[in-house]
């Protein structure tokens, strides 16, 4: 009896001094660490029956965090913070609630179907020589669980599986949406890489605000929620689930806001990768990989970004230099070849949407935007890369309706029809269509009719400046061919003339 009711206490016990060892050792040399800890567990074998599985944060050489280390972390934050003592906070979706999760070296008991567990969070931080002000990038994370041996059947057949399904679910609970960007390749340092920034991602952005014609607009939403919920598709065809958009269009069109609006439709995060940041193509393999499932990874301006316009362009340098720089470089070990010679180049980039590595991971868009849809290699946009192209282009009538209805709540007016007609035959951006009825409506607090004949102002400008360039324009051509006509007068003359043979 008295044997029946000790053991369970003394197993709980050993469990603690475990966890005390676990904190304890972080602490000691590494050669006394690996003696004492053969030989402690050499006899604790022998009357110790518990059993213990770590989930670490970054396991063996991959790249990016465990997901079963995140699950876990998800799953405790919910089901044992109110036992706990020692707790961390974070805020969570919408920044309205808060995530309360076990903080390091806490410990909390847990029980599964009349069976009880140990759960721990522990860290160990490798032995540096140096001092730092700044918290260690190096600090190796795990969960610890414990049990006893005669459970092993059913936490490894149920018990794991209900953490899972149960962290996952909360995760998407609390799941507060992202905007990530890329750092400096300085700032890698560590086992941890922070490669991206972020920031809670809360744009406004939807589709219903979008101005664009009503067609089209269907025409994304159906895409986006055919790509969605295509788990299954893209298993059958044997093709990785990612999609690539490819937005183009002039300034002020709406190439942003659509991305926001996608983020928002989908429920994904947004990696805005500075591509002018990346250093070569190893650092951009590097940052794919740190990306997260449910994304849209984004590159604003792909001309501006790169030099992507086919093999990439040689600089004209003196002969001399260049040959001075190639001497350079032969000096040179492999690693500082790479730091000096590599640049991002067409070929990295395309392999990082369709090569090797994009298959890793799922559920990732890729959207490019430009202004110049012209200037870009073929080979970067043709379909299967660049799966959609979506032209953003000026205002439409279609398209200043949605304007008129969410910035001044209005459905009809007898002002429309003229604007419709100057639509027709003027190009406005919708940006300039937002500004005009924004800032009066807002700023100002004008009447509907004086927003409606700005904007009429506006477009009766645009006009004007249309008209003023194609005149222009005709002018030029004009002049060209008068020259034309001359050289070919003076020509026929010295022909004439025998001066020309
Ligand atoms: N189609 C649109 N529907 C609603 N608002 C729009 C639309 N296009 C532009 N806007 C408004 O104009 C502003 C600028 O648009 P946005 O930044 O999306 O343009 P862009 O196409 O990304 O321009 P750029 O090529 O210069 O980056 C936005 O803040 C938004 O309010
Ligand atoms: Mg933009």
């Amino acid at each position: 009896m008295l044997m029946q009711t000790s053991w369970p206490g003394l197993g709980t016990t050993i469990a603690s001094l475990m966890f005390l060892w676990t904190m304890v050792r972080g602490y000691l040399p590494r050669q006394l660490d690996l003696y004492i800890s053969t030989y402690t567990h050499k006899i604790l074998n022998y009357f110790y029956p518990y059993i213990e599985i770590t989930f670490q944060e970054y396991s063996g050489n991959r790249f990016s965090r465990s997901e079963a280390y995140t699950t876990i972390k998800s799953y405790l934050s919910a089901t044992t913070s109110d036992r706990a003592r020692k707790l961390k906070a974070d805020v969570g979706k919408d920044s309205s609630n808060l995530v309360v999760t076990m903080d390091d070296y806490e410990q909390v008991t847990e029980e599964f179907e009349g069976v009880k567990l140990w759960w721990s969070s522990n860290k160990r931080i490798p032995r540096s020589q140096t001092i730092s002000f700044y918290p260690a990038q190096d600090e190796h994370r795990y969960f610890t669980l414990t049990f006893h041996h005669r459970d092993r059947r059913l936490v490894m057949d149920s018990y794991l599986a209900h953490v899972m399904e149960e962290g996952k679910a909360i995760a998407v609970r609390n799941r507060q949406r992202k905007l990530y960007t890329n750092n400096p390749s300085q700032n890698w340092s560590g086992y941890k890489k922070n490669a991206w920034s972020h920031v809670v991602f809360e744009h406004p952005a939807t589709f219903e605000k979008l101005a664009m014609d009503p067609e089209k607009k269907e025409e994304i939403i159906d895409d986006l929620e055919a790509f969605k919920n295509g788990k299954d598709y893209y298993e059958k065809i044997g093709k990785a689930w990612k999609r690539g958009y490819l937005l183009y269009g002039p300034p002020g069109t709406g190439k942003s806001t659509m991305i926001s609006a996608m983020a928002n439709f989908l429920d994904y995060d947004v990696y805005d990768l500075e591509l002018t940041a990346v250093k070569n193509n190893t650092e951009l393999k590097k940052l794919f990989i740190e990306t997260t499932n449910k994304s849209i990874i984004v590159v604003e301006d792909i001309d501006c970004s790169l030099d992507l316009t086919g093999k990439r362009k040689k600089e004209e340098k003196p002969k001399e230099k260049e040959e001075e720089e190639e001497e350079k470089k032969k000096l040179l070990s492999g690693a500082e070849k790479e730091e000096h010679g590599g640049k991002v180049t067409l070929s990295g980039l395309l392999n990082f949407i369709d090569g090797l590595w994009s298959a890793c991971g799922g559920e990732r868009l890729i959207i490019f935007t430009t202004n110049h849809v012209e200037k870009l290699d073929p080979a970067l946009i043709r379909r299967g890369r660049m799966d959609k192209h979506i032209e953003l282009s000026y205002c439409s009538f279609e398209g200043f309706k949605v304007f008129a209805k969410n910035y001044l709540d209005l459905e009809s007016h007898p002002l429309f029809e003229r604007i419709r007609l100057m639509m027709e035959i003027t190009k406005i951006t919708p940006a300039d269509v937002a500004e005009n009825l924004m800032t009066k409506s807002f700023k100002r607090k004008r009447n509907v009719e004086s927003c409606l004949e700005d904007l009429i102002r506006s477009l009766q400008e645009a006009k004007e400046a249309e008209a003023i360039q194609l005149e222009l324009k005709s002018k030029e051509e004009l002049e060209s061919k008068e020259n034309r006509s001359v050289e070919i007068t003076a020509l026929e003359n010295g022909y004439a003339n025998g001066e020309v043979k």
